[in-house]
């Protein structure tokens, strides 16, 4: 049993422009320790899809469908209180906007302690204590000083990384972060980014990182899924989903990164935007953006299945390489032809951005 195990989840938001499905019909799972990045452009339902596992979204979102477990409890089932509780002690969330997760009015230091202390019966000194060595951990110089400062002295990164230890006070299991380093300098992202690699390798925690920055998911994650209009297209391990994606978006997104992509077939940016979620094309979802379009892609939703076998997403294990093209269900008459061709680091720029982000040299392992 994995740790987390979402089953066709379905998101819907009734707006006055009609239902939104913003999540539609999403499976996957996280093993312990692993570390999952779930991709693509603004407006997949990324967010949408990371808030409705612990019950988060707002009015006028609604989950319609689907299962969510975490260590086999059902969380669409289980008590607002008991959903509190796993939230304060198995499951914690890093989300962009760190000033917002932080309180004004009580010091960092505080706000850690409270958060140790609602899960634990620990007396104030040692809350205290274990304030600031997370305050460490986190990498806040002179963090015993820094335990009185307010929320406005810290600066954007220092009040990220705050955020990050407060949810690390429970010693979760399952960490989600919703892009923690966007609107953040890139210095201060790349702080934060080896932060959450340290914690990925040291630590038991699994964590499911949202991001539209694939170079990040070269980076940290163990498995990759790609959400596209609120459906998985693709879902591989991370050096299979680098070195060989299956889907046509997969691919454009790949071409959007310097260092992968070859001249020939690239598909430098992907032409045209995210469909409505209100009134999604018919068939495949990204038929109208895709170079490789056939008349049965506006006709039939390709369902993800093994892009080497076949064979359906149900019967594939977590590290299988799936795929929702009509490619693999052998419905394509004319194939997909785009070749993706990762260069080594030594033919890369010094200025490269992805150079420090070859896949081959990720650490850590997925068992
Ligand atoms: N409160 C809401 N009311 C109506 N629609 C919503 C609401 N919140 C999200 N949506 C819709 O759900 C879809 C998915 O949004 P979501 O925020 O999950 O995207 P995302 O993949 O996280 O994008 P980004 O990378 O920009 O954060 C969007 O089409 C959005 O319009
Ligand atoms: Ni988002």
């Amino acid at each position: 049993m994995a740790l987390l195990e979402v089953d066709d989840l379905v998101v819907q938001f009734y707006t006055d422009d009609g239902v939104v499905r913003a999540v539609d019909g999403i499976s996957y799972e996280i093993r312990a320790g692993e570390t999952v990045g779930l991709v693509g452009e603004s407006g997949a339902g990324k967010s949408v899809a990371s808030l409705a596992l612990l019950r988060l979204l707002r009015d006028p979102g609604e989950i319609v469908r689907g299962e969510i477990r975490f260590d086999g409890r059902d969380l669409r089932e289980c008590s607002a209180a008991d959903l509190r509780e796993i939230r304060g002690n198995d499951i914690a969330m890093v989300f962009q906007d760190a000033d917002a997760a932080l309180n004004p009015v009580y010091t960092v230091g505080e706000q850690i302690a409270e958060a140790i202390r609602a899960h634990e019966p620990v007396t104030d000194r040692e809350a205290r204590e274990r304030a600031i060595d997370l305050l460490e951990r986190v990498g806040i110089a002179d963090a015993t000083t820094r335990y009185s400062d307010y929320p406005h002295e810290f600066s954007g990164g220092m009040q990220q990384r705050a955020v990050i230890a407060m949810a690390l006070s429970c010693d979760p299991a399952l960490l989600i972060c919703d892009e923690p380093t966007t609107g953040l300098d890139v210095t201060v992202q790349a702080g934060i980014l080896e932060l959450l690699a340290d914690l990925a390798r040291e630590s038991e925690t699994a964590i499911q990182l949202v991001t539209h920055d694939l170079g990040v998911v070269a980076e940290l994650c163990d498995r990759v899924l790609v959400q596209y209009a609120g459906e998985i297209v693709e879902r591989a391990p991370v050096e299979d989903l680098f070195y060989d994606p299956k889907h046509p978006y997969t691919a454009g997104l790949l071409a959007s990164i310097p260092r992968l992509g070859d001249d020939r077939n690239r598909l430098a940016t992907i032409p045209g935007t995210m469909p409505s979620l209100v009134d999604p094309p018919t068939g495949c979802r990204f038929h109208p953006r895709c170079p490789f379009a056939e008349d049965a892609c506006a006709r039939r939703n390709p369902s993800l299945v093994g892009a080497a076998s076949g064979t359906s997403a149900v019967d594939a294990g977590p590290d299988a390489h799936l795929a929702a093209c009509l490619e693999y269900t052998g419905d394509l008459e004319a194939g997909l032809d785009y070749e993706v061709r990762v260069r080594d680091g030594s033919e890369t720029g010094a200025d490269d951005p992805c150079r420090e982000r070859n896949p081959g040299t990720r650490r850590g392992e997925t068992q």
